[in-house]
């Protein structure tokens, strides 16, 4: 059972149709999700590419590395190291990848021959990325992938979501999203609960770059308080955050709505502002002296915003659109060892500007995905 405060009232299970769950990654967030949904009563399957994890979870029910103190519900199976086979896929109804987004497209590419494209179990994304060697969001990798049968119902469910506070069924709510509303609220279907409460939305795109993009805002506020600025300072670069956020995602085609979803500013709050984020630790120890290296060695768990940084200031300059955060962390991260202090000094210093600006010309990227999906691109687009 879940580690409540005895004055807390646990919220009940409402009972919903039962499927056959595989999780794909055994981190902090897969090995949560899958104690969700093992809570939720599904059949749950949770791989792990460590094979010593696998053995460890299957006799104590115990992660090794991840959620150490949790113990987890005896319905879950640990399989690993290995991939499952393509008869163990045919009998699974959804397919969860919670694994870093650097892993998405070798891990689609090995299970790609065990999925029917007329038939596929549900895929749900949790990953909130940018693929560095492409600058390719997950749902583009989906198609490059898949094709576009497979990449038109996906879903992805991203929001304010701590694993290690879902594990103890704090109330917490999420965005889903798919290109399909059906596959949107089938995704919904399998997750929601009492205490994960899921909205459905059709922004896959918006909700995915709202996940992504809130990693790199949150390494800048991290930095800004290890450098000992204060309240105003975190508050005004959470909101011009925000407004860098909607203009990426609407110069490349997604709704500015969504980035005042549960994804957009849910999320970006929630991560800029608490020490349980990876991202902001980052910043934070950039912020107080420490190397990138040495964070990195020693975080012992994925922090996104490392890499999408590098994805993110590839977009801003295809897109020609002003983001001066995105830049100023990409300049302290990889940027010929630009000083922290120097990069917040910079941001002051710019000119004034107009507060909300978002651009003329939208969605090119968006554009070319849904003609490769063979779409209607209207429907889809914020300008
Ligand atoms: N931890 C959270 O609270 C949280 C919440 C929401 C979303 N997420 C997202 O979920 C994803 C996973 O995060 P996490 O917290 O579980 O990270 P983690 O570092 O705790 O665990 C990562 C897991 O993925 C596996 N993995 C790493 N690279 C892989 C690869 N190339 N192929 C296969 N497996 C690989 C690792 O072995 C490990 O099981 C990230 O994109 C993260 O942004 C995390
Ligand atoms: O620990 P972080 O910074 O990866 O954030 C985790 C989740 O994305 C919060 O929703």
């Amino acid at each position: 059972m879940p580690s409540h405060s005895p004055y807390l009232t646990p919220l009940s299970r409402t009972p919903g149709p039962r499927s056959r769950v595989l999780v794909l990654g055994a981190g902090n967030f897969g090995s949560c999700l899958a104690d969700h949904l093992a809570d939720s009563e599904h059949d749950v399957f949770m791989w792990s590419r460590e094979g010593d994890l696998v053995e460890h979870f299957n006799k104590h029910h115990r992660n090794l590395r991840y959620l150490k103190d949790h113990e987890f519900p005896k319905r879950i199976q640990a399989i690993g190291p290995e991939l499952p086979s393509s008869t163990f896929i045919k009998g699974i109804d959804v397919v969860l990848f919670a694994i870093p987004t650097e892993g998405v497209r070798v891990t689609l590419d090995k299970l790609r021959p065990s999925l029917d494209a007329n038939n596929p179990p549900l895929l749900i994304f949790v990953n909130k990325g940018i693929e560095t060697s492409t600058n390719q969001l997950t749902l583009e990798i989906i198609a490059d992938t898949c094709g576009k049968d497979i990449a038109r119902v996906a879903a992805f469910l991203s929001g304010p979501s701590f694993a290690k506070e879902i594990v103890k069924r704090q109330p917490t709510m999420v965005s889903i999203a798919s290109l399909s509303d059906e596959h949107a609220e089938k995704a919904t279907a399998v997750f929601h609960q009492p205490w994960f409460r899921c909205y459905t939305g059709n922004d896959p795109i918006g909700v995915e770059l709202a996940g992504a993009l809130k990693n790199v805002y949150a390494i800048a506020t991290g930095i800004a308080d290890g450098l000992g600025y204060e309240n105003n300072t975190r508050a005004s670069l959470i909101t011009r955050g925000l407004a860098e956020m909607t203009r990426v995602g609407t110069a490349y085609g997604a709704n500015p709505l969504t980035f005042l979803s549960l994804a957009g500013v849910g999320d970006l709050f929630l991560t800029c502002s608490s020490s349980s984020s990876r991202n902001y630790t980052v910043g934070h120890r950039l912020g107080k002296g420490e190397t990138l290296e040495e964070i990195i060695r020693t975080l012992g768990s994925v922090a996104e915003g490392v890499t999408t940084a590098k994805g993110l200031h590839a977009i801003v300059a295809e897109l020609g659109v002003e983001a001066p955060i995105a830049t100023s962390v990409y300049d302290v991260l990889y940027g010929a060892g630009k000083n922290v202090d120097t990069a917040v000094r910079e941001l002051m210093e710019m000119p004034p500007s107009k507060e909300l600006d978002l651009p003329e010309q939208a969605g090119t990227p968006l554009r070319r995905l849904m003609k490769k999906l063979g779409l209607p691109v209207d429907r889809r687009l914020s300008a």
